[in-house]
């Protein structure tokens, strides 16, 4: 079997799905896409495709190698997400082609379920609540939900009560009925992050999230000194030799790849291997469509360090299209109780509907994050 054709489909609400085609007739999907930046990476998919047009579609490791190393430069979030998305539809061809599902091909289940968490929008405290009443009525108790909006590298003890306040509502509402996530999201330097961790302690968040930046990752043990709140990051790691100095350097307690940034299925697995090796919990990053969620699932299934998965339904970003819209077999991903079931469908196990793609890819508009200033003026991490 060869590879014939890739093509790419940028969509609303800000992703992109690739069509790896073959010339025995099997179809494989991916989605590489880096949000803000999805005409970078379909530039990228396009570049390395002249390393995998005419390759035999079964050799993803080698492919995976040719594409990471044959280019001289390597790693960041455009070249590793474009790798992602075109090592996510080789293992959907590989699936169909053997007839089963991804996760039965590395390995098999280790789990008959994997918990499901939902992203709370808003920064407003009466928001928030009503946003977690409504998803509990459906059977999610674990969420996650902004720590704060920004923040100067120095800010005052108003923002920093603020935030707090959000979250003191949620737990007086709450109790321990329910758990949550704060995602810092990098919007807090490390000065203010221990202000804002040493403030959160009392009311136990699950985890605290990029409580700094990738790049300020040796404050991670330093943080984790601190507080008893686990780290989480990763969102913004694109390789294990990203996440290897991570975990050498310690403090993360859970570790986020994203299946769509950090190279695909093949790398994500071996980064959840080298978590498991230093007790680290693997939660991958997901605030993308269904082919993400997908390969994420295919290696929740198999890592015995997997603890919860992020999903986009609903997420404030979503404007214009929503989770399973693209998928014709929706039911298959439905969440019981709060809970993902492992798909019994060859490959990723998502049945794209490619006409209403092809038809929605002509109006994708290029998505991009707000650009928030401080109140001097100068650029605040969003
Ligand atoms: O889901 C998360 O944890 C996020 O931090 C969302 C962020 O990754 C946006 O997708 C960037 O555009
Ligand atoms: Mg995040």
């Amino acid at each position: 079997m060869k590879i014939t054709k890739l093509t790419t489909y940028r969509l609303p609400p800000r992703w992109m799905f690739l069509k790896v085609e073959t010339d025995e007739g099997v179809t494989g999907w991916g989605e590489p896409v880096i949000e803000g930046r999805a005409r970078s990476v379909e530039a990228a998919v396009h570049e390395l495709s002249e390393y995998v047009v005419g390759k035999d579609p079964a050799r993803i490791n080698d492919i995976w190698q040719v594409l990471y190393r044959a280019g001289f430069y390597r790693g960041g979030p455009i070249l590793m997400s474009a790798i992602a998305g075109i090592d996510q539809a080789l293992w959907d061809i590989k699936g169909k082609v053997l007839g089963a599902p991804v996760h039965e091909l590395l390995g098999g289940l280790v789990r008959d379920r994997v918990k499901a968490y939902s992203w709370v929008g808003g920064d407003r405290p009466a928001d928030v609540i009503a946003g977690i009443r409504k998803l509990q009525a459906i059977g999610f108790d674990t969420f996650k939900l902004n720590g704060c909006e920004e923040l100067g590298i120095i800010d005052s003890s108003v923002k920093i009560d603020a935030a707090v306040a959000v979250v003191a509502e949620i737990r007086a509402a709450f109790g321990n009925s329910i758990e949550f996530g704060l995602d810092f999201h990098g919007r807090v330097a490390a000065p203010m992050a221990r202000v804002l961790i040493h403030e959160l302690e009392p009311f136990r968040p699950l985890f605290i999230e990029e409580p700094v930046l990738a790049e300020q990752a040796e404050y991670y043990p330093r943080l984790a000194a601190q507080t008893h709140i686990p780290i989480a990051a990763g969102e913004r790691m694109f390789s294990r030799f990203d996440f290897k100095r991570v975990l050498e350097g310690g403090g993360i307690s859970i570790l986020q790849p994203d299946l769509s940034h950090a190279g695909g299925i093949s790398e994500c697995f071996r980064i959840a291997a080298m978590a498991e090796a230093y007790d680290v919990a693997l939660a991958p990053h997901c605030p993308l469509g269904p082919l993400a969620l997908a390969s994420c699932l295919a290696v929740d299934f198999v890592s015995h360090n997997a603890v919860f998965q992020e999903q986009s339904m609903g997420i404030h970003y979503n404007q214009g299209a929503e989770l399973f819209d693209y998928v014709a077999n929706k039911d298959d991903f439905r969440i019981e109780g709060g809970w993902f079931h492992p798909t019994t469908r060859p490959g990723l196990g998502v049945e794209v509907d490619e006409e209403l793609v092809i038809e929605r890819s002509k109006t994708a508009l290029d998505w991009r994050n707000p650009v928030w200033r401080l109140p001097d003026g100068a650029v605040a991490e969003w």
